[in-house]
This record gives C-alpha cells, sequence and structure tokens, in this order.
C-alpha cells in the first residue's frame, strides 16, 4: 500500500505516543494535522505559530526519529502554520515553514516578525539611563511553583514559561492572556515576570495595571511630563499590563500606549497583557491596537476542571498549615466551580468559620457554611443551558440549531441564543460561537446587533426575546 502523509503521520504519532506523557501528547500533537507528503518531504500543519515553537524546541528529536523510521534517513518536515486572519473578512491563511532552518526563512506574508533580532541597538535610550532600578511591582506570592497546572490553563502556563526563559526571543510578544474573573491571569502574569528576574536579574520587569497607567499618564499630561513618561516606558525589558481592556475608549492612553508598545516591540523588548476578553472581543480599542495584541500569542485560560479545582485546593491547604480531610476538600472542589477567586474565598470562610466557633471543620460545618454561600452567589448560566432553552422555547431540536441549516427561523433562534450567551456568561464571542454550531466571532456579532435592530423593530421577536429573558433572569 502506498504511503500517505495521514498514514506515514499516524504511525509517527504511535511512535511518538508511545515515548512522551499522554498529557503531552494529547496538549501537542493532538491538534496537528498531516497535510502533505512529497517524496520524503511530510507537511504537518500546526494550529499557530505557538505550536511550531514550541514543537520545534521540545519535541523535535523525538518527531525526527519518528520520521526517519517512517520515511528514511533523509525525511524532512515542513510546518504549515494556520495564522491569524489580519481582518474579519479574510479567509485564515497557512505560512509554510521547514523544521530547524528558522534562521533562512523569510515569511513575507506574516503579520509580525517570526523572530527577533537580538540585540537590537535603541538609537533613543540614553546611555547612563540604560539600567533602571525600578520596583517591579511584582508580588512574590504568585510564582510559578505555585500556579497548578491543569487543562485549563496549560497552554498559557507552557507559554509563560518559555517567555521567561527568553524574554522578547520568541514569537510570542505580546503575550496577550485573557480570561473571565479570578481564573489566574494575574497570578501567571506576575510569576512569569519572577521567574524572568529570577533567571535574568539584570532584566528591568515592570508590572503595572492599565488603570494605573492611565492615572499616571494624565498626571504627567497635565504636570508636562509627557516625554518622560513615554522615556521611562520605553526602558522596560518585561513590560505586564494587567487588565488591558482598561484603555477602551481612552483616546490619548490609546495613543501613547501604542508608541510604547511599538517602541518596546522594535527594541525586542517582552510585552504581557492580561485582559478580560480576547483581543478581537475588546471593544473601542484602535484598530492598529488591536491588530498589534494579535501580532504574538493570545491565549484563554478557561474555568478549571475538577481535578485541577482539587489540586488548587491541597495547595493553598499546605500554604495555609492547616489539615482538611479528603472528603471535605472534594465536597468544596465539587461545588464552587466558577473561578478560583471564589475557590480560596470559599476555604478562607470555612477557615474563619472553624477558628472563630472554635469547631472542628466536618462535613457538616463546610456544608452549612458553603450552602449558604452557594443559594447567595448567583447561579451559573452556561451557553448549554440558554441553548436549550432556546430550542425549547422555539420547538427547534439542538442539533438543528448547530448545524449549518440557513433556514429562517432556525438562524433566529441560534442568532437568539448568540445574544443572551453575549449577556448572560463571561465568555468570549469566539468562544461563543464555537459552541454555538462552530461559527466565528464575526457571526456571533453579526447576530448580536441583528437580535438588537429586530428587538426594536419587529413585535413578535421582541416578544419571544423579552420572553426568554424573563427565564433566563428568573434562574439567575
Ligand atoms: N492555577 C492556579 N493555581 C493556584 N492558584 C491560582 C491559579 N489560578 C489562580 N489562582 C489564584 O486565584 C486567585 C485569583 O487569580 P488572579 O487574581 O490571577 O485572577 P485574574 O484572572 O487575574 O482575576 P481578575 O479578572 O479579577 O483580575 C489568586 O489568589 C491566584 O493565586
Amino acid at each position: 500500500m502506498s504511503k500517505t502523509s495521514i498514514s506515514v503521520w499516524d504511525s509517527c504519532l504511535q511512535y511518538i505516543r508511545d515515548n512522551i506523557s499522554e498529557k503531552s501528547y494529547l496538549t501537542w500533537f493532538e491538534p496537528v494535522k498531516a497535510v502533505k507528503l512529497q517524496e520524503n518531504v511530510l507537511t504537518i500543519q500546526v494550529p499557530s505559530k505557538f505550536y511550531y515553537e514550541y514543537l520545534e524546541e521540545n519535541y523535535i528529536k523525538i518527531i525526527k526519529s519518528a520520521l526517519t523510521k517512517n520515511l528514511g534517513k533523509d525525511a524532512k518536515l515542513v510546518y504549515s502554520i494556520m495564522m491569524e486572519k489580519k481582518q474579519m473578512t479574510e479567509e485564515p491563511y497557512t505560512v509554510n515553514i521547514p523544521s530547524s532552518q528558522k534562521a533562512k526563512i523569510q515569511v513575507q506574508e506574516v503579520d509580525a516578525p517570526l523572530f527577533v533580532e537580538r540585540g537590537v541597538k535603541n538609537p533613543f535610550i540614553i546611555p547612563g539611563l540604560q539600567k533602571l532600578k525600578i520596583d517591579s511591582q511584582l508580588n512574590t506570592n504568585y510564582t510559578f511553583d505555585n500556579f497548578i497546572e491543569g487543562e485549563s490553563n496549560r497552554l498559557a502556563r507552557s507559554a509563560g514559561k518559555q517567555i521567561a526563559k527568553r524574554p522578547g526571543g520568541t514569537s510570542f510578544n505580546p503575550f496577550f492572556i485573557y480570561s473571565g474573573v479570578g481564573l489566574g491571569k494575574t497570578h501567571l502574569a506576575h510569576a512569569i515576570g519572577l521567574e524572568v528576574k529570577r533567571l535574568q536579574s539584570g532584566k528591568t520587569v515592570l508590572y503595572v495595571s492599565m488603570e494605573k497607567f492611565c492615572q499616571q499618564f494624565q498626571e504627567a499630561t497635565k504636570s508636562n511630563n509627557r516625554n518622560d513618561f513615554i522615556h521611562f516606558y520605553q526602558m522596560i525589558d518585561v513590560l505586564i499590563v494587567d487588565d488591558i481592556h482598561f484603555i477602551s475608549g481612552k483616546k490619548g492612553t490609546q495613543e501613547v500606549f501604542f508608541h510604547i508598545f511599538n517602541h518596546l516591540h522594535q527594541s525586542g523588548k517582552q510585552i504581557i497583557l492580561t485582559s478580560d476578553k480576547s483581543p478581537v472581543d475588546i471593544q473601542d480599542v484602535e484598530q492598529r491596537l488591536i491588530s498589534r495584541f494579535k501580532w504574538g500569542l493570545s491565549t484563554e485560560i478557561q474555568v478549571p476542571d475538577y481535578t485541577t479545582r482539587l489540586a488548587i485546593l491541597k495547595q493553598k491547604m499546605e500554604f495555609d498549615g492547616i489539615e482538611l480531610s479528603e472528603e471535605v476538600l472534594e465536597y468544596i472542589a465539587q461545588n464552587i466551580k466558577t473561578n478560583i477567586r471564589e475557590l480560596e474565598g470559599s476555604l478562607n470562610s470555612i477557615i474563619a468559620q472553624a477558628t472563630f466557633n472554635k469547631k472542628e471543620i466536618t462535613l457538616e460545618l463546610v456544608q452549612k457554611t458553603l450552602d449558604s454561600l452557594i443559594t447567595n452567589s448567583k447561579k451559573d448560566i452556561t451557553i448549554d443551558f440558554i441553548q436549550k432553552l432556546v430550542c425549547d422555547y422555539f420547538k427547534v431540536p439542538i442539533d438543528l440549531l448547530q448545524s449549518k441549516t440557513r433556514k429562517r427561523d432556525i438562524v433566529q433562534a441560534r442568532q437568539i441564543a448568540m445574544y443572551f450567551a453575549k449577556k448572560y456568561t463571561n465568555a468570549s464571542l469566539t468562544s461563543i460561537g464555537n459552541q454555538i454550531g462552530k461559527r466565528d466571532h464575526a457571526t456571533v456579532l453579526h447576530a448580536c446587533k441583528t437580535v438588537d435592530n429586530l428587538f426594536e423593530t419587529d413585535r413578535m421577536f421582541k416578544t419571544y426575546v423579552d420572553d426568554l429573558n424573563k427565564k433566563l433572569a428568573s434562574n439567575i
């Protein structure tokens, strides 16, 4: 039987799977697809530049042995990298890169430089001022060691570790971390900063929240110190800006941040941004900034699964020097699911209850303490729940809602589901689109606008939306 790209890659995968951990295999190899085999050259498609770099840095040896086994010693590997769309209207495109020949590659189509030239001299920095002694504003409690790894944050954590080893020297620049509240963006950003300081103490690292940056900028403008302000930020080696979405609607700050960003990026400095939304979902920010946010790697931290929640609780318990039974920990991890800050808050409430009332921490005490927390807190409305409610209301089977059909009544139900998912959940447009029929973020945005318009102009439609809204609101 003649070999195909798929058959060759499948047997490579078998070999690789036998030689690395299952976790690593699922994360790094499952999303990779074989696309072409021409003589001894196998082309594999990877989901992003990040995957390409990660495979090259960590797994190239094992890939090489697998390929040699299958295609002989002259086997060659080419990566086809899926690039992000530059404009909503554009189709995604791919860029081909041969393995381990980074230096020779010239890639015209890429939106951002793939490889950062090291040692670029900055003509704007006054010699002598170059080594800034500043307080990095890093929280020493937020390290990699106590940032528990799970399915929900694996990609972000691995990328963070890579960046800490070579700040500004990977293609993950900027590194854009986004998630709902309390899921670990700030912790991870600090961990990267601390790790950079640990590995290269000479690097100037600065953590700043966008809120603080805005205040500082306003003060600098008032006191005519705008240039000093810009100059200061341009001298940082690793700039971490927390809650970048706070820049939304602030024209002057966007302008100044744009210049600082460009300068740092061009000088091979590392930029790390956190946000409660993905770059495409941030509103009221100039397109040129949004497109820069997408240059490097954007990655989402998701809600942790049960195992990760349990591991986080155990670590916290150890840190606080307390002991809790397995059944108590399991009960907390099973019931507090929304975010890690709430998980920590629950544990603190239990400890406080036990201490004040001088009681032992039993399952009963925990149930009592958490029950009030659980009933007092908002019930979670999930996208699945919204889809089910909309489907029941319009009497549409859920698989039809998720299908590609363009039938008017189904499209309408789908758009309403997207609209409510945006309204009632913290999910990004991309994630909503993914869960409701595998659509892209632009379709979700369009759906939300259509529902807004029809709500104003179509009475019947307004009744549907009002009815569903009441049902959803009663579930909160
Ligand atoms: N993977 C993790 N392992 C251990 N602790 C974690 C992890 N992720 C988050 N935490 C803890 O959860 C708490 C909230 O995390 P953090 O403040 O980083 O969230 P955030 O996503 O930045 O929230 P916000 O959107 O409100 O700014 C912190 O105390 C942090 O240490």
